[in-house]
């Protein structure tokens, strides 16, 4: 592909990207495999070139752009060797029109920037910047030090004790620690969300919004495979990926509950008062994880926002019965906003007495109202919140 060929590739990405972000649809990364899946002649460098374009593009653009071709005439004021591609050939954009507005560089929509004013620099403008490739050993197969070996330059990460940071992005799908179960990808900050639930041997664990059971495996490997855990999600399909990553990580104790939503509460009745823990791993806003998912920004609205709000305080709610006296429960959201973090839990706790924060079992993060905030710039994770209850 010229140079041009691949900056109008990452116009028509872009206007994909821009059009899911409004009405819901996939995710950029789904749209770009799928950008290529029918265009095989792309080779390698292309695909990788066009997708660091498209990125880069949405990193820059706070607002959603009106166009994917206004989001790179946006980047090519930062780049402005991107501009002699605008140059109407074959394969390339056509030239740009005198009057053509470029996307304007932002942290986020304006309501968002208004709402993360609290935090540093660094954490507000996450979206511009990097993940790191962060495993999490698993125990039941493996153990850390031979997990480091395996992978070149990799070190220990701090405060999770099984967790290994690599030096590199690598595919770890075809990895053989991968395949086996001995590790499984999982970022620092929910293997420290997994932490807080201090889960040990024999415990009756209940993983409420289990998803594809990333955190519920962790409670496994903390518990030696000894007990029970019950990872319960409202989404068939998420939650139908978590039996077969138990079956590779031999983790046999978890147990799968397909919930209603609005008829949760029914379904766990055998459970009231029961578990030792009940982790809350709530769905949210995902603004801790712009870094990996910039074009989230475009997607919250106020009003999705407010129901996600409204559907976390109902979990804590539907949690909250179902641990015993004495239990815990652990509440994390990967949210930097304080009405999903700090704020939605000190609601909890003003609506019900016989509940009080707990330390966590860790000294990442910064303290945000009965819990803890973990921030890309502060402890090297995606954005959460993480808080611990205890039932008295
Ligand atoms: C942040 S994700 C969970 C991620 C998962 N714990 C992990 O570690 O991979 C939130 C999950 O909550 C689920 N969810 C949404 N509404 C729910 C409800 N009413 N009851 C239980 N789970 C719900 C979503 O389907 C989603 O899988």
């Amino acid at each position: 592909m010229t140079p041009a060929a691949r900056v109008q590739a990452a116009i028509e990405i872009l206007d994909q990207v821009i059009a899911a972000a409004r009405d819901n649809g996939a995710a950029a990364d789904t749209l770009i495999a799928r950008y290529f899946r029918d265009r095989r002649y792309a080779g390698a460098k292309d695909r990788r070139a066009v997708r660091e374009l498209a990125y880069a593009a949405i990193r820059r653009a706070g607002e959603r752009p009106d166009s994917g071709r206004a989001a790179m005439l946006g980047l090519a004021e930062e780049q402005p060797e991107l501009r002699a591609s605008f140059d109407g050939s074959a394969h390339g954009p056509p030239p740009v029109d005198a009057a053509e507005k470029a996307a304007p560089a932002g942290i986020a929509p304006q309501w968002l920037v208004d709402r993360l004013s609290h935090l540093p620099v660094p954490d507000r403008t996450l979206a511009a910047g990097r993940a790191a490739l962060d495993l999490r050993v698993n125990r039941l197969k493996a153990d850390q030090d031979a997990v480091l070996a395996a992978y070149p330059g990799s070190a220990p990460t701090a405060h999770a004790p099984d967790g290994v940071r690599l030096a590199e992005a690598v595919a770890i799908d075809a990895h053989p620690l991968f395949l086996d179960g001995s590790v499984e990808v999982q970022d620092l900050g929910s293997q420290l969300v997994a932490l807080a639930c201090e889960a040990t041997p024999g415990m009756l664990a209940v993983d409420l919004c289990a998803g594809a059971g990333g955190k519920a495996l962790a409670l496994a490997s903390a518990m030696a495979n000894q007990g029970r855990i019950l990872g319960c999600d409202t989404d068939r399909s998420r939650l139908s990926r978590l039996s077969p990553r138990a079956a590779r990580a031999g983790a046999t104790i978890i147990e799968t509950m397909l919930l209603d939503p609005g008829k949760e509460a029914e379904a766990l009745a055998a459970t009231k008062d029961s578990a030792d823990v009940v982790l809350i791993d709530a769905p949210c806003s995902g603004t801790g994880t712009w870094r990996r998912n910039p074009e989230a920004r475009w997607r919250l609205t106020p009003e999705r926002l407010e129901r996600l709000i409204a559907l976390q305080a109902r979990l804590l709610e539907i949690g909250s019965e179902l641990v015993r006296p004495g239990g815990h429960m652990v509440y994390a959201v990967c949210s930097l906003l304080r009405e999903e973090g700090e704020m939605q839990l000190a609601d909890f706790l003003n609506r019900h007495q016989g509940w009080t924060p707990a330390p966590l079992p860790f000294a990442a993060g910064t303290a945000a109202g009965p819990g803890r905030l973990l921030t890309p710039s502060n402890d090297g994770t995606d954005g959460f919140f993480v808080a611990r209850l205890a039932r008295a």
